[in-house]
């Protein structure tokens, strides 16, 4: 009496398929040393819950728990390895990665292990496992999780249900749009703010449950939980997509959550060194790409005969602040969306690159990726600030009765930006434009979808595809011959509580596009009261039998009973019938007003998003109030400042004018005695010029005299009479 099952270390080191029973403890296949480093706990764990279906890991600081259930849960707590202990089992865990194929035993024990507890006989109930080394620690890459030491302290190796998700390749054949429920684990963030409070429980792999007020159950396509790995995830979403592309028809897979909530790690993932290993973390496109060159090569051996080639070119755009820009090219911006009747949406001057293989598609995706727009957020270290659209448009000819043939399909692989709250993601300026752009089309979206979903239900509407270029380009996919994959991812954590349940309402719109299965939350619970009504009349039904049994019938009382019976089947058949159209009016009922229910949510919600982004204008134009106020009142400060200093002046100036004038006054009286001076002194000096004048003159008489007298000198010296010398001296 056996069975197998992974046992994880509390470091998510230890990853190996153990068998293990009642009589001979643990044994991990072929390698007879393994038990013996297994830590004594889980040792422990493991011969503790063998018996019963129901195994329940749990890893507190100071104990392990194991429960044991066949129906009532008991739980055990045994002991943890002391701190000594666990320091050496972390010391000795690198070498279990020598086992073989260690590697492959953690990505395959992942699908394998509840499987194989199920089929085993032994087990018939459900086994929850717990996954370490799978934390959303924001400062530590995921390659390098596993062994990280913050995973061995790390809280966040706890107890969630790990569900196994079904792979339905069919599913698409039958519906238009998938919907799938992403969960991560909580991060690191996450656990130092509110340690491990959940706002989700999962109740199966199609229906979780959000735990706020009030608590709202919601079912999908698939609901993945943080412990689904990339591979599960793929399984379940890229096959059927590839192969309705390969069939000429055109697919969508796109992630929608909230910033950090783990898209790009679902779209993208972590490609590392693809040369030498694939990456256990590379995302859906990568593994998408890897199985369309493998199916392409299937389908060229068989279809040699028709001389089946296949062509897929690939571009990648992103688009951000509601501009289109080439990822491949990115000199070219701001690219226009056009529409063509052949040609459908496409984006003008796109480059268009023509993969052979994956190392193509990876080293076009690197490349795109590495000029993405990313930023820092309070949520995300590198939060990608735009959207992003990778298309690879598969073409494929064969030759059929000397005639060529051909078929397009086009898949597109969307990772959204992620919707944010402004006040909660830590952003401002461009980031808070940026964030306000990202919400506006991811609102539009929204409202496509809505819209989208009133057409499945029979409803005329105005789909406002070209509000924004994301919805424009995304047209064909949501409304058109697209089969679509949604897959919305969410943090379970208490601290992104009303992000995940705004996520959980659009994917929950997004599934009523085509999928109704839904209404039936209510509507099932009437259908299990009819079942139930009808067992019991099943039951009466069987006693009146077992009655008649007991006594000796004869044949006419046969008859009469036969009768009586076949009236009570036919009432019962009639009762079935009404409990069946009551159900369908129900259902209707529900449905009509689940319909409007989801169009008020949607519409709050768009409001929702208004009025935040309002109140965050409102709040930071009231922070630039409140700057321009203290601005203003520091130059009031410096002017009145200023004007005390002016009065200062002005009183100096004035003294000093009241002394000029003074002076001045002192200068003026004394200045007119000087005028009067002045005036004397010019009056002497004019008398004294006529004075020097009537000298002057009486100078030139004498001289003109003396000149005379000197030329009349020889005339006297020669005998003039006396009377001309009085003549002359006279005349
Ligand atoms: N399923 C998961 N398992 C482990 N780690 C995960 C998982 N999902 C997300 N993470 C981690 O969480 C962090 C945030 O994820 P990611 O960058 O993919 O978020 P996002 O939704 O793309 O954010 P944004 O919208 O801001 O770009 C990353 O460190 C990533 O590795």
């Amino acid at each position: 009496m056996s069975s197998s099952l992974r046992v994880v270390s509390k470091a998510g080191t230890l990853g190996k398929k153990l068998s293990f029973d009642a009589r001979d403890g643990i044994s991990a296949g072929n390698d007879p040393h393994f038990h013996e480093r297994l830590p004594h706990a889980e040792s422990r764990i493991a011969k503790a819950s063998i018996r019963k279906p129901l195994l329940f890991l749990d890893d507190s600081e100071s104990s392990f728990k194991v429960s044991t259930s066949g129906g009532m849960k008991k739980t055990t707590t045994l002991p943890c390895s002391s701190q000594g202990q666990r320091q050496q089992h972390h010391r000795r865990s690198p070498s279990l990665n020598n086992f073989p194929r260690f590697e492959n035993a953690v990505t395959d024990s992942a699908a394998l292990s509840t499987r194989a507890l199920r089929q085993s006989a032994s087990f018939s109930g459900r086994v929850f496992t717990s996954r370490g080394g799978r934390l959303a620690d924001q400062s530590t890459p995921c390659s390098s999780r596993k062994t990280s030491r913050n995973d061995v302290n790390g809280a966040a190796w706890r107890i969630s249900p790990r569900l196994e998700l079904e792979e339905d390749p069919a599913f698409l054949q039958d519906h238009n749009v998938q919907v799938l429920l992403r969960a991560r684990p909580i991060s690191g963030i996450e656990i130092a703010q509110l340690g491990h409070a959940r706002c989700i429980r999962q109740e199966n792999a199609y229906a979780i449950s959000w735990l706020g007020q009030p608590e709202t159950r919601f079912s999908f396509d698939y609901v993945a939980s943080e412990f689904v790995t990339q591979e599960e995830l793929f399984r379940v979403a890229g096959p059927p997509m590839v192969e309705n592309c390969m069939a000429g028809n055109n697919s969508c897979v796109f992630a929608y959550g909230q910033t950090g909530s783990g898209k790009t790690h679902t779209m993208l993932g972590d490609v590392g060194d693809f040369d030498r290993q694939p990456n256990e973390n590379r995302g859906m496109t990568p593994r998408v790409f890897e199985y369309l060159f493998k199916k392409i090569h299937e389908e060229e051996v068989a279809q040699r005969h028709t001389n089946m080639k296949f062509k897929c070119r690939c571009s990648f755009l992103e688009i951000y602040n509601e501009q289109i820009s080439d990822l491949l090219e990115p000199s070219s911006s701001n690219l226009p969306i056009r529409e063509d009747s052949t040609k459908g949406i496409y984006v003008d001057g796109l480059v268009e690159v023509e993969a052979q293989n994956v190392r193509n598609i990876l080293h076009l995706l690197l490349l795109g990726a590495a000029n993405r727009k990313v930023a820092a957020t309070d949520m995300n270290r590198e939060s990608s600030r735009s959207h992003s659209v990778f298309t690879c448009v598969i073409e494929s000819q064969w030759e059929c009765d000397a005639t060529i043939n051909s078929r397009i399909g086009r898949l597109n692989l969307v990772d959204l930006a992620g919707s944010e709250r402004q006040k909660s993601s830590g952003v401002d300026g461009e980031r808070f434009r940026e964030a306000a752009s990202i919400n506006k089309s991811l609102s539009t979206l929204g409202l496509v979808i809505m819209d989208l979903v009133d057409i499945a239900n029979g409803k005329q509407r105005h789909v406002p595809y070209r509000d924004s270029k994301l919805t424009f380009l995304l047209q064909d996919s949501l409304g058109g011959n697209s089969k679509t994959t949604i897959i919305a991812n969410i943090s379970p954590s208490s601290c992104a509580s009303s992000e995940t349940l705004s996520t959980l309402k659009f994917a929950q719109r997004a599934k009523f596009i085509q999928n109704n299965a839904v209404v039936g939350e209510d509507a099932s619970r009437e259908a299990k009261g009819s079942k139930e009504h009808i067992q019991q009349l099943k039951d009466e039904l069987a006693r009146l039998r077992r009655q008649n049994n007991s006594a000796i019938p004869t044949p006419e009382m046969l008859v009469v009973k036969l009768v009586s019976e076949r009236q009570v089947t036919k009432r019962l058949r009639n009762e079935v019938g009404s409990y069946q159209r009551e159900l369908s009016e129900c259902r209707m009922k529900l449905r009509t007003s689940l319909d409007a229910n989801q169009r008020i949510v949607s519409e709050l919600d768009v409001l929702r998003i208004e009025l935040e982004s309002s109140q965050d204008e409102c709040k930071k134009l009231q922070q630039d109030l409140g700057t321009m106020k203290l601005e203003k009142a520091l130059e009031v400060n410096c002017l009145e400042l200023k004007q005390a200093q002016h009065h200062e002046l002005m009183f100096e100036l004035k003294a000093q004018l009241l002394k000029s004038e003074e002076k001045a006054e002192q200068e003026a009286s004394s200045r007119s005695q000087l005028e009067i001076q002045l005036q004397e002194a010019t009056q002497e000096s004019t008398n004294l010029q006529t004075e020097l004048q009537w000298t002057r003159d009486s100078l030139e008489e004498v001289e003109s005299l003396v000149e005379r007298l000197q030329r009349k000198t020889p005339a006297l010296e020669s005998g003039v009479p006396e009377a001309s010398y009085e003549n002359f001296m006279h005349g």
